[in-house]
């Protein structure tokens, strides 16, 4: 169980303040959903959070330990990171990249230890992969590439996930089902935070959401306090309904 705390968190880029005085607290258990325009920084606050990109100003910890204070290897071990559209450049097995998803917990010499190979065989069914596992990766369309990636970034049980936009380019079925997927590790434990476009999908599966404008946190808190009409509005710059119905929430823009 792991909780990750932002505090006075301002990143320069170019001259340019992408984050701006950030602070947010992400406890464990909790699926947090990032939300907020282009160019806001979402893809800049998990870099941050997953210790990738150091901040200019403040300080980002693990359980009250500074991340850069942490050893490389014992980071790697416990969280994950999945950035926005990864490429694979080689055409390796499918069942090969996820396994890379174990490297931090491998020995340096010597065959995958028996016992990790089921759990990549539990990683290919979560992911519905068995019939892929050994198609080249550079094979793969962008759905199926996408459910590989979660599958590599959840095979070694991460206590922290960090996911940039998980769901681009999956069906329906299978975005629900990673969906689910993030949900369930969450509620068994894991803190997961993912920056994603699809608000609806955001309302079915956040605790919590974090509404990112211009490099600032414009409301942070549970997701169906944080989803209102004026909150999306103002974040997006366009009129926002909420409609709640007997199937769930969802988000109309009328613009
Ligand atoms: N390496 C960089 N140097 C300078 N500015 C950068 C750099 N990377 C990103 N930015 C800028 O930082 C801001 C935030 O970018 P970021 O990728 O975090 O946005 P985002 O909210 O994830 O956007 P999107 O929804 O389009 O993926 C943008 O204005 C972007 O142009």
């Amino acid at each position: 169980m792991i909780d990750l705390a932002l505090e006075g968190v301002t990143l320069r880029r170019g001259g340019r303040t992408v984050l701006d005085r950030v602070d947010l607290r992400f406890p464990a258990g909790r699926l947090t959903c990032v939300i907020g325009p282009n160019g806001a920084g979402k893809s800049t606050l998990l870099g941050v959070a997953a210790g990738l990109l150091a901040p200019s100003e403040g300080s980002v910890a693990l359980d009250g330990t500074p991340l850069a204070g942490l050893p490389r290897r014992s980071l790697a071990r416990r969280r994950a990171f999945l950035p926005q559209s990864p490429a694979v450049e080689w055409g390796i097995p499918v069942e090969r990249v996820v396994a890379l998803g174990l490297t931090p917990h491998l020995p340096a010499f010597g065959a995958l230890p028996a016992a990790w190979q089921a759990r990549i065989d539990a990683a290919l069914t979560r992911y519905d992969l068995h019939q892929l596992r050994r198609r080249p990766a550079t094979q793969l369309s962008g759905g199926e590439l996408a459910r590989v990636m979660l599958a590599r970034a959840t095979v070694g049980d991460p206590e922290l996930l960090i996911i940039d936009e998980p769901t681009a380019g999956l069906d329906p079925r299978h975005a629900l089902d990673a969906a689910a997927r993030l949900r369930a590790l969450a509620d068994e434990g894991c803190t997961v935070l993912v920056a994603l476009h699809d608000l609806d999908l955001a309302l079915r599966m956040a605790d919590d959401v974090v509404a990112v404008k211009g490099g600032r946190v414009l409301a942070a808190g549970p997701a169906l306090a944080i989803l209102d009409d004026a909150v999306l509005s103002e974040l997006y710059d366009t009129p926002a309904r909420v409609i709640h119905d007997k199937h769930g929430a969802a988000v109309r823009f009328l613009a």
